[in-house]
């Protein structure tokens, strides 16, 4: 049998309100797909939607950013949610690069902001399951 979607959900500091929002909208949705977070973004979710099942990883700047990246490396990962703070210094940047050129490598989408979520998100919703299979092989 087809393994779920996995998607991975991260969020810096400052938009964790809003990636803990947009989980709660779009909530149904990522209960039928398999769920991986950073350590701090997961249990923020957790917290707002009982009953979501998140893998949580350690947290960003305790290596969080590369586990995620390698899972994508290992393809075990089809979509990153990732609500980037643009305007904060990271300790970790340097991880947060290396995940998101994973992601170019292995060509997975990611959405690093909002409406991108929402675009990449709606479009898996109603592709169902054909969207990931036509991403299989590539
Ligand atoms: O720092 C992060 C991404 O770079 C997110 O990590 P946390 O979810 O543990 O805060």
């Amino acid at each position: 049998m087809p393994r779920k979607r996995r998607i991975a959900l991260i969020a810096h500091d400052q938009k964790k309100d809003d990636l803990v929002a947009f989980a709660v909208k779009h909530r149904t949705f990522l209960n039928a797909c398999d769920l991986v977070a950073t350590g701090t973004t997961g249990g923020r979710i957790a917290e707002a939607c009982p009953g979501l099942d998140i893998l949580r990883l350690k947290s960003g700047p305790l290596g969080g950013d590369q586990q995620i990246g390698a899972l994508i490396a290992e393809r075990e990962v089809d979509l990153v949610i990732f609500f980037v703070d643009p305007l904060t210094a990271m300790p970790h940047d340097v991880d947060v690069k290396a995940l998101m050129r994973l992601a170019i490598v292995y060509d997975v989408p990611m959405a690093l902001n909002e409406k991108t979520a929402q675009i990449l998100v709606r479009n898996l919703d109603e592709a169902g399951a054909g969207w990931k299979d036509s991403n299989e092989g590539a």
